[in-house]
């Protein structure tokens, strides 16, 4: 779902590569976590997978395009495919949970009864049923970060890419955001969660990428946040 082939970023005008001959390949289905002080490269990584920035050299694969060769008027169909969750929500302000969901059909033109159809069913999916009236901004953190997920999720992308999803949330409600994208992932997304909560990692147990410096220096199945 995701190949990185001896990938390369350097940012304009920095000495230092953000991301250094990176090799990997993640398969359908996967749920990984990207792990890595600050500054390491996670977020460049997710960038690229975006195709917010290109590769400086090396070629990406995400979904079967090369990302290099993507015509730009096809980038905002690769974005649809990828589902997006950051650690400060990213709601609309001012609306409540149904349209903050809704609002994701509506932009890539989904038919109105099917968005009735669907925004109940995802905001079941994430545990806020009974919740859709409630502005968002009132909501707790957590809650909050479900309707992130909802909304990242109605429109059933194939990767699902989460940067620092526990971020701003205490430790009970990380665990429960955890099984949420861990419920998301079953249903066949590829899951990729850059993160620096060590308990979260070392609970769940997943494959685990670690970047020092902008390399890539562990790649663990069923693996914990710091080096064995
Ligand atoms: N837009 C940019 N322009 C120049 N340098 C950048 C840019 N974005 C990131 N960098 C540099 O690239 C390197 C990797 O940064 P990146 O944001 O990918 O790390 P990170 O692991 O996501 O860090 P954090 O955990 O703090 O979010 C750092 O040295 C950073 O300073």
């Amino acid at each position: 779902m995701i190949t990185f082939e001896d990938v390369t970023k350097f940012y304009p005008r920095q000495e230092r590569a953000a991301l250094r001959n990176i090799n990997l390949e993640i398969a359908k289905g996967e749920f990984v976590f990207l792990v890595g002080q600050s500054g390491s490269g996670k977020s460049t990584f997710l960038r690229l997978v975006l195709r917010e920035y290109r590769a400086t050299s090396g070629t990406i694969y995400v979904a079967g395009k090369n990302l290099a060769t993507l015509n730009q008027w096809k980038v905002p169909t690769l974005r649809r495919q990828i589902g997006t969750v950051f650690q400060d929500f990213r709601l609309l302000p001012g609306k409540t949970v149904y349209e903050n969901v809704a609002f994701a059909l509506q932009v890539i033109g989904r038919p109105a009864k099917e968005i009735r159809s669907i925004v109940p069913e995802t905001l079941e999916l994430v545990g806020l049923e009974g919740k859709e009236d409630r502005p968002s901004d009132e909501l707790s953190g957590g809650e909050q970060q479900r309707v992130a997920i909802a909304r990242a999720f109605v429109n059933r992308p194939k990767i699902l890419l989460a940067d620092e999803p526990t971020g701003n949330l205490d430790p009970e409600t990380s665990i429960g955001i955890m099984k949420l994208l861990d419920r998301i992932n079953r249903a066949d997304t590829t899951v990729v969660i850059a993160t620096h909560d060590s308990s979260i990692v070392d609970q769940m147990r997943r494959r685990v990428l670690e970047l020092r410096s902008g390399q890539l220096v562990r790649d663990q199945a069923e693996g914990v946040y710091g080096s064995a």
